[in-house]
């Protein structure tokens, strides 16, 4: 099987057990997030994967190849792995073409340093030092740097954390796109959401440990498995309804379910079950007039965001509603009376 495949692996520190039932499949070629908060073990599964921490159990395998399974390692040098680190630690003594290069035979190491300059974007840069670049031009050389030995599979810890909001923005798009032109197989940790959904083919998020839920991007923003995923990817309306053949029924009226829906609290005589249906700021509507569905709110506060406004709105009557509705408008809304609708399909989702 190419690609890596981690399956209940377990690891600690000292005592503490950190990684308690980790799973993730990444396909060859595939990039992948691994999102947590910080402190859930990040760190420890990438460096669990490049062979710098032992598994305590489980198994951890790249392109078929056994990599650990808490008796038997293989090791670091050995993984065709690469490591990007949070701060990139270039050798501060090498110019970018050095860096780059550092491992690489002689014989290929200028072509090799030209080619990857390019794929980065730093033609023309080669003679520079580490400190006479920016924060995402050393992030590039850290990446050309892991990129040179032809890793199977490139590991990236939170590789733009220190870096202002625009820079990251741009760099994280054209870090995916360098690895998309590689055809390289990678894992980047984040805490940032945003980051996970906009860079990834598939995230794992980890909870207390374990792997919570893995699935692409749209399906985990859209179809989490519980309330807990639905609220760390994005802000969410958790709705009280009532589930039964293949709809939810909540005070916003009737709504098919999506496809994978799960169902939620344990099924009454009549087939029927309370659940909480998940309804992202977009799928709500503000309108100023009643209609079918429509339920009465006070608009709260609006938000100017630039590419949208946040508005959060106080149900009129909270019966079967959360206290707050939060929905995401093209318009400003003035803050007074509001009418919102929903949109399906609705989602269920486990509470946590
Ligand atoms: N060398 C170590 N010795 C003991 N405990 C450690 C060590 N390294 C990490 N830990 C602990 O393991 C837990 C997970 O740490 P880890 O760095 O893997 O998390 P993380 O999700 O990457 O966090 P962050 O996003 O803040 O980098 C934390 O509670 C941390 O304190």
């Amino acid at each position: 099987m190419s690609g890596l495949s981690i399956k209940g692996l377990r690891a600690a520190h000292g005592r503490n057990e950190i990684l308690a039932g980790v799973d993730l499949t990444v396909e060859d070629g595939a990039l992948a997030c691994v999102l947590g908060p910080s402190g859930c073990g990040k760190s420890t599964l990438l460096r669990v994967i490049a062979g710098f921490h032992p598994a305590t159990e489980g198994e951890v395998a790249l392109g078929g190849r056994l990599l650990d399974d808490g008796r038997r390692r293989l090791p670091a040098e050995h993984r065709r792995i690469g490591y990007v680190p949070q701060d990139g630690a270039l050798f501060p003594h090498l110019t970018v073409a050095g860096n780059i290069g550092f491992g690489l035979p002689r014989g290929r190491r200028r072509e090799k340093v030209a080619e990857l300059l390019a794929l980065v974007g730093l033609d023309g840069l080669a003679k520079r030092h580490p400190h006479q670049l920016s924060g995402g031009q050393q992030q590039r050389v850290a990446l050309a740097r892991a990129l040179a030995t032809e890793p199977e599979l490139l590991l990236l810890d939170e590789p733009f954390a220190a870096l202002d909001a625009a820079l990251r923005t741009d760099l994280r798009a054209e870090v995916a796109a360098t690895l998309r032109r590689a055809g390289a197989t990678a894992i980047l940790v984040t805490h940032d959401q945003e980051e996970a959904l906009s860079f990834a083919d598939t995230i794992a998020v980890l909870h207390a440990g374990r792997t919570a839920q893995q699935a692409a991007p749209q399906q985990l923003y859209r179809e989490p498995a519980d309330t807990a995923i639905a609220r760390f990817l994005g802000e969410a309306n958790l709705i009280p309804a009532t589930v039964a053949e293949g709809k939810a029924e909540t005070v916003f009226g009737t709504f098919p379910l999506t496809a994978t829906a799960t169902a939620t609290a344990t099924a009454t005589e009549n087939g029927e079950r309370d659940g909480l249906v998940l309804l992202r700021p977009r799928q709500l509507r503000l309108r100023t007039d009643p209609g079918p569905g429509a339920v009465h709110a006070r608009v709260q506060t609006c938000r100017f965001r630039g590419h949208d406004h946040r508005i959060e709105l106080l149900p009129t009557d909270p019966d079967g509603l959360p206290p707050t509705l939060i929905a995401y408008t093209d318009a400003p809304w003035p803050t007074g009376e509001a009418y919102v609708e929903a949109q399906g399909p609705a989602h269920v989702v486990e509470g946590r």
